[in-house]
Parts: C-alpha cells; structure tokens; sequence
C-alpha cells in the first residue's frame, strides 16, 4: 500500500514540475480552465480536463516551437553535427553508408532523445522526460501468451521487434559508443549495450506514440506555388519532434481540440464547445483498432468504425481452384503466373466505407461495408484470364466467366463469399465466443484488447459475408442477359 501512495504522489509530483516548468517557457500559455489530470483509473495516464465550461475556438495552450524537442532545437546537433545529415527515404533503414549520416528522422529523434535522458537534471527537458512513459501496453512489449490472444490478426506479422533491434544495433549504438564522452556526462555510469538497446526501445516506441510531424510552414517563394518538386521537396523535409503538453492530450475517434501548427508556436484549439468535466481529445487519424494498439497501446469502441481485416489472395486461389475443377499441376502453374504478374498482390484490405469525422470532430455518418477491393477483382480477372490460356481455351467455365459478365461476377462473388468464410476459420474463436469473453470481463487489459481487435476483424468479415450476399441475391433476382437480349427483341416484334 505504501508503495502504491507513494508511486501516486511522485506521479502527481510530476505533473506539478511539468506543468510548473511548462508555463515558465517563453511564449507558452495554458487556459486556466483546463487541467491536467490523473485518469489511470480509467488506463488512460494523463490526461487534460476542462475545468469549466469552454467555447469552440478557445486557443487551450500554446507551444513555442523553442520548447518542442527536436532536430531544430537538440544541442547535440553541435555535438555530432554529421548525424543531422539525413540521407535515407522516411523509414528506410538501409545500412549502406551513403553520403549522409545513415539516420533518419526516426532514428535521429532516439538519439536526440537518449542524449537528452543520459544528461539528467542538465537536460532543459528534465521535467518533461519525467512524465514521458517507461512502459507501454503496445504489443511490442507483449507475452507469447499475450499475443496468442490476437490470434489469427494480420497485427502480428506488424509488430517490428526483429527490425527494431537491427536498427538499434545499425544506427543508435554504434553513434552513442563513438561518442562517450557525449553521451556519458563524467556524473554518470555508462551503459552496456543491453542497457542501451532497452533504452533505444524505450525512446523508439515513445516516439510512435507521442511524436508529431511538424509541419514547417516555410514561406514557399512565389515562383515556386505551383512547382510540384518544390511540393515534394518540402514534404520530404517533414521534422519528427516530441511536443510538450500536445502530447498530454489522449485522443479518439470524435473529439474537441486540434493542434495548429503556427511559424512559432503550436497551438491547441476546441473545436467546439467542451463541456465542464469533459476531456480534452485530439485526434490520431482514422486508424483501425489494430493500428491503434499497434502504434499507441490502446483502443477505443469508436475507433472500431475504421476497423480492417486482411484476406489473402491464396485463400482467394484455394477457394477458387475447385470452382474452376482445374487439377493441382495447372492449377500450380496458373498460380505462379499470377504471381509474376507485376501488380500481383499477396493480401486485399477487406473495410468499410468510413466517411472522416467532421471538421468540429464529430462523426455524423455511419461507416457500412458497401465493396470488394478493386484490385481484388482486378486479379481475380487476371486469374481468369491466365486460366484460360494455360488449360488453352479448354475450360469452359474460365472462358464462359470472361465473356459473361454476370456469369463471372456470380463467380466472383461466390468465390469471395468461400475465402471469407475459411478468413473466419483462422481464427480459432468465433465473434460470438469473443463478445462472450469481453461481456465476461478478461482480467488482463492486454488480453482484452487483442480480443476486441480480433473480434472487430472478424465482425468486417460477417458484415463482408451480408454484402456478398445481398449482392448474389440481386444477380439472382435479376434477369440474364441472354433474358434481357429476347426481351428486346420480343419489344421489337411488337413494335
Ligand atoms: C500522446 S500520449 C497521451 C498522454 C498520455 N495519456 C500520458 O499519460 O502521457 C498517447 C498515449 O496516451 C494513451 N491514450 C491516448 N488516448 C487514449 C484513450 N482515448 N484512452 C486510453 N488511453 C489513451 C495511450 O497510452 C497512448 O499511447
């Protein structure tokens, strides 16, 4: 017990120093109807509340750009200035050693980061880093046992913890053991790779969900508006950078603020009138529950709307083989064509239609599966195609399927309709059993919210199977086209 009182009075201690040392910077305002709050009850951390009723257009904080954390405003870039040199494509964690420094704005805002925490009460951010986690719920940092709840969800294969390692050995510890004496004040004990490696990780999944990308609002000259290189170059030159107090907000579907991105301040703005009590919520982009548990370690009923599941085009294959009664050697042979084929995709993105929130935050329409992906049809086309060249014309119905166009969409759907069912199979639960498990409240939050991402793929996947359906009903319902064409002509005998 007296552990636990005294976590919370070094928690509430921090936000105090943060907040203290927050309003001392130059140019930074905080409304004093808003505060900072304790909302772990609700496993939400910190969080900002308003204090009173407040108006839409209510400017909540302001942020110097002076104070964001970033490669503008590091004192290490007068340390090891080369490693400011960005040379690699967003995301690219190629080691070849270009003409730059082998960072990117990724891995230079880890080092950033790591300097600033090894530097201790000298860092200008001290009060800052102190309320920057140092754990995390996102599925990095998950059991086996904990992922098992995921089960068959594309997530898995995303998590990125062989990749992360590779950068960190690649690009931050060889730069910090170059530069002890950098790195390491004389006051501290320096770190061993493992130490370090852990700190890297630390500070990486930090940024994923507390980093923003600044926007750098630089004059464009007037010759250059309508310059769509100069467009480009501008966008490759989008900065990561850590924004005190913007990443105290917590974030939803709807929600009431917005940061705007000033020359030299950030601000946060209610988009509409936020009532006393009410939380203060920015917003993270229309990411589907997986993502959000990917990037941020958490989700929400509302983010469920953008939820996706993947189908993959070898369930697509299996499912259609029979259909098409091609024996497994052409069939083999069929399949690696298609899989030659430039544009061959492994894997479809099965969504609804999710209209965005409007621009006060609110979501006015209701997202509804209303389509297959295009490139879906696209390949199983294709597939058609390449099956009637490979079985030379002989197949009757992969021939009868590209010249009737009703024929091939009633295969196509029916095809679908089969792979999405097996898609359900993989996951070794159903939605019922998974809306029984969450009803029944799973102690562990990692464990329900794998439930809840799991569960929202396989609800895409009955709301696919109603569609497909509907679709097959209005094919059958409607009239052929070999109908339609003595219809006509039985029109034209009358006239
Ligand atoms: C930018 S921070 C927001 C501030 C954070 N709550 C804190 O205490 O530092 C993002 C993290 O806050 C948490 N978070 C944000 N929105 C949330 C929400 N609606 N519900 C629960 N947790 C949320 C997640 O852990 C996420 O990774």
């Amino acid at each position: 017990m007296e552990v636990d009182s005294d976590a919370d009075s070094r928690f509430q201690e921090g936000t105090r120093h943060f907040l203290d040392w927050f309003q001392s910077l130059p140019g930074a305002t905080f409304h004093k109807d808003i505060a900072i709050e304790d909302l772990r009850s609700r496993n939400a951390g910190r969080g900002i509340v308003a204090q009173a009723d407040i108006a839409a257009d209510t400017v909540l904080f302001t942020i110097p750009r002076s104070s964001i954390l970033c490669a503008a405003t590091s004192p290490l870039k007068d340390k090891i200035p080369n490693i400011f040199d960005l040379d690699s494509e967003e995301g690219d964690d190629s080691e070849d050693e270009g003409e730059g420094s082998n960072q990117n704005s990724w891995t230079l805002l880890i080092l950033i980061l790591i300097y600033e925490y090894l530097q201790g009460s000298s860092s200008q951010w001290k009060s800052y880093l102190d309320v920057l986690p140092s754990t995390f719920n996102t599925p990095m940092f998950w059991t086996p046992n904990q992922l098992s709840f995921l089960q068959a969800s594309a997530i898995t294969s995303k998590i990125g913890q062989a990749e992360a390692e590779k950068m960190i050995a690649s690009k931050i510890l060889p730069v910090i053991r170059s530069h002890p004496q950098i790195f390491f004040p004389s006051s501290a004990t320096p770190l061993s790779d493992d130490q370090l490696t852990q700190l890297a990780h630390r500070m990486g999944s930090t940024i994923m969900s507390y980093a923003f990308d600044l926007e750098q609002d630089m004059e464009i000259p007037e010759q250059l508006e309508n310059d769509d290189e100069w467009e480009e170059d501008r966008e490759g030159k989008t900065m990561l950078g850590m924004v005190p107090m913007a990443d105290i907000l917590n974030a939803d579907a709807e929600f009431n603020a917005h940061i705007n991105h000033a020359e030299d301040a950030l601000t946060a703005v209610s988009l509409r009138p936020i009532r006393k009590g009410g939380e203060i919520l920015n917003f993270y982009g229309p990411l589907s529950s997986a993502e959000l548990l990917r990037r941020y370690g958490y989700v929400t009923e509302k983010h469920a709307r953008w939820d996706v599941v993947e189908l993959s085009w070898s369930l697509v294959s299996s499912a259609l083989q029979p259909k098409l009664q091609v024996q497994p050697e052409p069939w083999e042979k069929i399949s690696t064509l298609v899989q030659h084929n430039e544009e061959f995709e492994e894997a479809f993105v099965l969504e609804r239609q999710s209209p965005d929130p409007s621009s006060t935050g609110l979501l006015e329409e209701s997202a509804s599966f209303t389509s297959l992906p295009d490139e879906l049809g696209e390949q199983f086309k294709l597939c058609l195609k390449v099956c009637k060249k490979v079985t030379e014309g002989r197949n009757d119905i992969a021939a009868l399927a590209l010249n009737d166009k009703d024929f091939r969409k009633k295969l196509y759907l029916e095809t679908i309709l089969e792979a999405v069912m097996q898609r359900e199979e993989e996951y070794g639960a159903t939605l019922e059993q998974d809306d029984q498990l969450l009803r029944s409240g799973l102690p562990d939050e990692r464990e329900k919210m794998a439930v809840w991402v799991r569960r929202g793929e396989k609800q895409i996947l009955r709301e696919a199977q109603v569609w497909i359906n509907t679709q097959l009903e209005e094919l059958r319902d409607r009239p052929t086209e070999q109908q339609e064409d003595e219809g006509r002509a039985a029109k034209r005998r009358k006239l």
